[in-house]
């Protein structure tokens, strides 16, 4: 069984403290909308999928108990709490699409005079509750196509490495598996579809400084699946690329933008112009909901600065010397350019392609 960051019941909600990962698991209780604020800004919850369903479900709890005098102050209570939350963290989409999304229902449900304010909770919940089982039917689509994306091509290129049987070495950075998502994880995902059909040879994850969502949280869930998996420090990957015959770079979004420019966990853009120079190609997989065509390009995404702390210190310890500055942003864009393919649930498409094809699909 995957690892689950996130438990809920209607009522009730925790997530598990990725603060704490990987010594302790330790799930906090979330109340309501002040709590999922924190949990998200803090990091204990982190992952742009899942910052965006802990945060809607921390408002289903708030309101849960309620009993709202009309239909307006309900309508009210979640456009401001909505975007209360979009505020905790700057950089991923999601938490603002969906946002939008719940917003735009609870509109059309307070001018459906057909239902009571009762009523209009209920539908309301029940939209915030599908987003969990979404986004897993999302990941395991990501999977497949992901998984297929990068065998058609590896194959095609003649690189599996000798002696195999079509299996593959594939990196992987920062963490996008169970813990940042609802469930299986996006780049995590294509990584878990190679291990089911039986064609992971092996997968790189890098440790990603300052927070360590490579070496603390997903080598947690390699080792958890029992994955042929190695740590490699974020210095590693151009030393990595040249010896170690890796298929494919795979990768999560915080926000990809119409353009295909994409916004991940700092250190990725690096990783991509590596990629390029040894010819790997290089994968980012993302649901819809990382994918922000209301911008035309990456140069428009809010890159958040998080406290120098987190690179002075690890855990307790201090490993700068005093008085040094810090310049800590937590994630970078790499450039349309240096992207082989955007592997999303509806499949898998070139950045150029990209617009044309999920305006089309959001159409559909
Ligand atoms: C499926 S998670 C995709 C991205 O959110 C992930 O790669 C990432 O950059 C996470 O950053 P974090 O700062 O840990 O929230």
């Amino acid at each position: 069984m995957s690892l689950q960051s996130i438990k809920y019941s209607r009522g009730s909600l925790e997530i598990l403290d990725q603060l704490l990962l990987p010594g302790q698991s330790k799930y906090v209780v979330v109340r309501g909308v002040e709590d999922g604020w924190k949990v998200i800004n803090k990091m204990q919850v982190r992952g742009a999928p899942a910052i965006a369903i802990v945060g809607c479900l921390s408002l289903a709890v708030e309101i849960n108990p309620e009993d709202f005098e009309n239909k307006k102050s309900l309508r009210q209570e979640i456009e401001g709490k909505l975007n209360y939350l979009v505020s905790a963290r700057p950089t991923a989409v999601n938490m603002k699409i969906a946002a939008d999304e719940l917003i735009t229902l609870a509109n059309e449900l307070y001018k459906d005079e057909a239902i009571d304010v009762t009523q209009m909770k209920h539908r309301f919940l029940d939209a915030t509750e599908a987003m969990l089982k979404k986004d897993i039917a999302d990941n395991r689509a990501i999977g497949a196509n992901g998984a297929q994306a990068i065998l058609q091509r590896v194959a095609k290129a003649g690189k599996t490495p000798a002696g195999s049987t079509g299996s593959v070495r594939v990196l992987t950075h920062c963490n996008t598996g169970s813990l940042a998502t609802a469930g299986y994880g996006t780049a995590l995902g294509v990584v878990r579809q190679l291990a089911e059909l039986g064609k992971l040879e092996h997968v790189y994850c890098t440790e990603t400084r300052p927070y360590n969502q490579g070496a603390r949280l997903t080598a947690y869930e390699l080792v958890h699946e029992k994955f042929p998996a190695t740590l490699v420090l974020d210095s590693m990957v151009a030393a990595l690329l040249r010896a170690k015959n890796v298929a494919a770079v795979v990768v999560g979004a915080d926000r990809v933008a119409s353009n295909g420019d994409t916004a991940n966990k700092i250190g990725t853009y690096q990783i991509a112009v590596v990629a390029k120079h040894h010819d790997v190609p290089f994968y980012v997989a993302a649901p819809l909901t990382s994918i922000d065509l209301a911008i035309p390009g990456g140069d428009h995404i809010i890159i958040e600065e998080r406290p120098d702390r987190e690179m002075t210190h690890v855990g307790e310890h201090r490993i700068a010397a005093p008085g040094i500055n810090c310049w800590n942003p937590a994630f970078d864009v790499t450039p349309a350019s240096l992207i082989t393919g955007i592997i999303t649930e509806r499949g898998v498409f070139k950045p150029a392609e990209l617009k044309e094809a999920i305006t089309k699909l959001l159409e559909s």
